[in-house]
């Protein structure tokens, strides 16, 4: 039984495994960490694995007082992946986007794959049929592009996820819930119908925190699957004891 551990930059979620099922997931705040991961391992005594991907402020040593219960993996670049990185640089590509590229090389082999997270911020990312790893893209995330309009203007409110009733937004509150809401999905709408030009064929994973909400808004039809991170976490690891 492992306990799997996403920290992101908004929160932290993790998930219970057994032989790659989840068995139940966990949200919570970045300062309840080490209190909750307590909790999850009382209720769960036979975890004997700890397996973590940071991309928040969450260091290694923050786990390490575990040590003395479970085994300890914090993922790190100097892990085998199941593709080809071609980023030009390696070294910097978040290790949230390594697990969601190497949990869709396990998961749909050979073929092209395009992971969308829409968590903090949304990433894509892109591997090919020959298991290359290419790049993809960053963008600002539902919250983030609310807080930023409010956070470096003068006069725009801070708002919270609406559905806007229109695209011509009649009233402040209107303009900026047709501007984040349909900007972002049309964004995505926009990014997926580029791939479609240069790649006939390939898989669309969504996940993240707004995966639920924007699937059933975009033209294109996706497989949302809010648990992809924390499974890929799962599986990674799995392959790490298989190749190591
Ligand atoms: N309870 C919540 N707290 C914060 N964000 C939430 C919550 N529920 C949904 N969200 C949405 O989830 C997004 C953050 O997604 P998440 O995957 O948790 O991010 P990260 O992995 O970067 O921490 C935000 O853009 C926000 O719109
Ligand atoms: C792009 C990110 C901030 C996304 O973080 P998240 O939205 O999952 O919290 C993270 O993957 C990161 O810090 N990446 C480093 C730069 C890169 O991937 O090239
Ligand atoms: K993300």
């Amino acid at each position: 039984m492992i306990l799997t551990i996403d920290v992101g930059n908004t929160r932290i979620k993790a998930s219970v495994f057994e032989d790659n099922t989840s068995l139940e997931n966990f949200v919570f705040d970045k300062i309840e960490i080490e209190k909750k991961i307590e909790k999850i391992l009382e209720k769960y005594p036979k975890c004997s694995n700890l397996v973590v991907a940071s991309v928040g402020n969450i260091e290694k040593q923050s786990f390490l007082t575990f040590e003395n219960r479970l085994k300890v993996h914090f993922f790190t670049h100097e892990d085998v992946f199941p593709f080809q990185n071609k980023y030009a640089t390696p070294k910097t590509l978040g290790i949230d986007r390594m697990i969601l590229a190497a949990g869709a090389t396990l998961q749909f082999p050979k073929q092209n794959r395009l992971v969308i997270d829409a968590g903090t911020c949304i990433t894509y990312d892109f591997i090919d049929e020959n298991d290359n790893y290419l790049g993809g893209a960053i963008s600002p995330g539902l919250r983030l592009r609310y807080e930023s309009l409010h956070n470096f203007t003068a006069r725009l409110p801070l708002l919270t996820l609406e559905e806007p009733d229109s695209y011509v937004g009649n009233s402040t509150a209107q303009a900026i819930h047709s501007g984040v809401v349909n900007g972002f999905v049309y964004e995505i709408d926009g990014f997926i119908d580029e791939y479609r030009k240069e790649f006939s064929n390939f898989i669309i994973i969504l996940t993240g925190g707004d995966a639920d909400f924007l699937a059933k808004r975009l033209k294109n039809t996706i497989f949302a699957n809010s648990n992809f991170l924390l499974e890929s976490l799962s599986q990674t690891y799995q392959y790490k004891i298989d190749n190591d």
